[in-house]
């Protein structure tokens, strides 16, 4: 999922980037970068690790100029390398600057493409630096040294052309401004907002509008499926369609478990769709055991807690607090690999004996993926003296592989793939399983009001919006991004990464 933001300001970028990115920080922790843009110079920053441990104070004062670009990452394409940490960088033309979020399903494609038709070389693995080639390609295409908006627009539509997946994208193309544009199905989110200074009007583009509202920027609106924004250097914004045909499927996962509660996404707030995912839920545990014998309802730190409360409210339930969340552990499902994920689930919660002994506990999870938080949850449960564990996601069972920018790559990674909801509570050894179903899900993330008709839910129901997922897609992803597979490739230093560093 990776995080993206964009400023265009009257004043120097770099502090607020930064913290923009501190605020995007769920969203990627694996790497983090920035590059701003003064007197057609480019100043970059990226390495692997969390944004405090990437950018030292060394590093921001090199970071000059008012209009940049700034990432932060989680690998569901190419390696682990620093090299493929983001912005990436293009020399020609202009000096294009890009980060992505998402994952195109067709780079393997494209990367011959661009090859054999440009004589582009890719040296990295990832799919983000095929991105930057293709749209570097369309510019280049324009045959201007002086490029209007219309002209990055017309380039943009040819890349939709190109690109397959999912991707919200923020480009900056040195001599011109700021770039950011949606995949045609809009399965990415990227709002954008402004703010009034002393000195003129300042833009920003941002993953979640929660790092708008953190630097007093106001949410315009999101951009739309297959749109794409222009902010010029001098400050001047255009939008524009630039998809043949978008139509509007957004990532439900997202709400799931993916965004800040405190963003609005397509108009929806994350908050409310948990908490109506909460009472769906409970709708649900009513019908299924009008007689339950639950004592205690209790939330698996931290996403599921908006949810389990509204559970609790309408069971009738004690909400309880029975996990402690140890602060300095960042989340597990977004680590790279399972031996990591496995180790941080103890690290990360601890249980409060008195809330379990002897009584019978809901525990109740946004979603579970590969089941690893819920197994070892369920143990500690028990450690900690509960008669009976019952288990409650509030997502339906995560059945498929993710395609668009979660890194869900292999299905038999997922503890769900091909077993009935019996076989799983066996497995995460619950006295008792229940799962959101999907409808349920769909009408409590849209609520009342909300346009949106479509959701991508390909994790929970294999239907891919892009429509270009088969079999082999399936098997080549998961040879390349299976856990093995992941532990096989170690950290390639040795690969070329084209940035300069400051
Ligand atoms: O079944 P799994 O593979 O374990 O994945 C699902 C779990 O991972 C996530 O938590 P995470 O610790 O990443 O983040 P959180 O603190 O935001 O809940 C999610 O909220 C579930 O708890
Ligand atoms: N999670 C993401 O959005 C990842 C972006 C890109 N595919 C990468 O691996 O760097
Ligand atoms: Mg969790």
């Amino acid at each position: 999922m990776c995080g993206i933001a964009g400023l265009v300001a009257r004043s120097p970028v770099n502090q607020s980037l930064f913290d923009a990115l501190t605020v995007l920080q769920h969203r990627g922790q694996d790497a983090a970068g920035i590059v701003t843009c003064q007197n057609g110079k480019l100043s970059m920053r990226k390495d692997n690790g969390l944004v405090k441990d990437v950018f030292h104070t060394r590093h921001m004062r090199k970071l000059h100029g008012n209009i940049g670009i700034a990432h932060v990452r989680y690998p569901t394409a190419g390696s682990n390398s620093s090299a493929e940490a983001q912005p990436f960088y293009v020399n020609s033309p202009f000096g294009i600057v890009l980060a992505h979020n998402g994952n195109l399903t067709n780079a393997e494609q494209i990367k011959q493409d661009l090859y054999r038709e440009d004589m582009r070389h890719i040296n990295t693995t990832s799919d983000s630096e095929v991105l930057l080639n293709v749209l570097a390609r369309e510019l280049q295409r324009q045959g201007k040294l002086k490029l209007d908006h219309q002209d990055v627009f017309d380039a943009i539509q040819r890349v939709h052309r190109w690109c397959r997946g999912g991707y919200a994208v923020v480009a900056m193309i040195v001599g011109f401004g700021l770039v950011a544009f949606r995949d045609p199905n809009g399965i990415r989110p990227v709002v954008f907002g402004s703010r009034e200074t002393e000195l003129g009007k300042e833009y920003m583009v941002a993953s979640e509008s929660v790092a708008l509202n953190v630097l007093g920027f106001e949410l315009e609106r999101d951009i739309a499926p297959g749109e794409a924004i222009c902010i010029t250097e001098e400050g001047q914004l255009n939008t524009r369609q630039c998809a043949d045909n978008p139509s509007y499927s957004p990532c439900l996962f997202e709400h799931v478990y993916l965004a800040r509660p405190d963003s609005l996404m397509d108009g929806i707030s994350v908050y409310k769709a948990r908490m109506r995912m909460g009472e769906a839920l409970a709708d649900k545990i009513i019908a299924e055991r009008p007689e339950h014998d639950i004592d205690v309802v209790i939330p698996i730190p931290d996403t599921s807690r908006t949810s389990a409360l509204e559970l609790a409210m309408k069971l009738g339930v004690k909400y309880r607090e029975g996990f402690v969340k140890n602060r300095y552990i960042a989340r597990t499902f977004i680590m790279p690999g399972q031996k990591q994920r496995q180790k941080s689930v103890r690290q990360k919660l601890n249980a409060i004996d008195l809330e379990f002994q002897g009584k019978n506990v809901l525990l109740v999870d946004d979603s579970i993926v590969r089941g690893t938080t819920c197994k070892q949850i369920i143990e500690m449960a028990r450690d900690a003296g509960a008669a009976k564990v019952y288990f409650a996601s509030a997502a339906p069972p995560v059945r498929y592989p993710n395609v668009y920018g979660i890194d869900m790559a292999s299905a038999d990674e997922l503890i769900a793939h091909e077993r009935s909801v019996e076989e799983i509570q066996q497995q995460i050894g619950a006295d008792w399983l229940v799962y959101q179903d999907l409808d349920q899900l769909v009408n409590a993330t849209r609520g009342s009001k909300s346009q949106i008709t479509n959701f991508d839910a390909s994790v929970f129901n294999g239907e891919y919006v892009t429509g270009d997922i088969d079999d082999a897609y399936f098997a080549r992803l998961d040879a390349e991004r299976n856990d093995q597979a992941k532990s096989n490739s170690e950290l390639n230093d040795s690969e070329i990464s084209l940035h300069n560093s400051v």
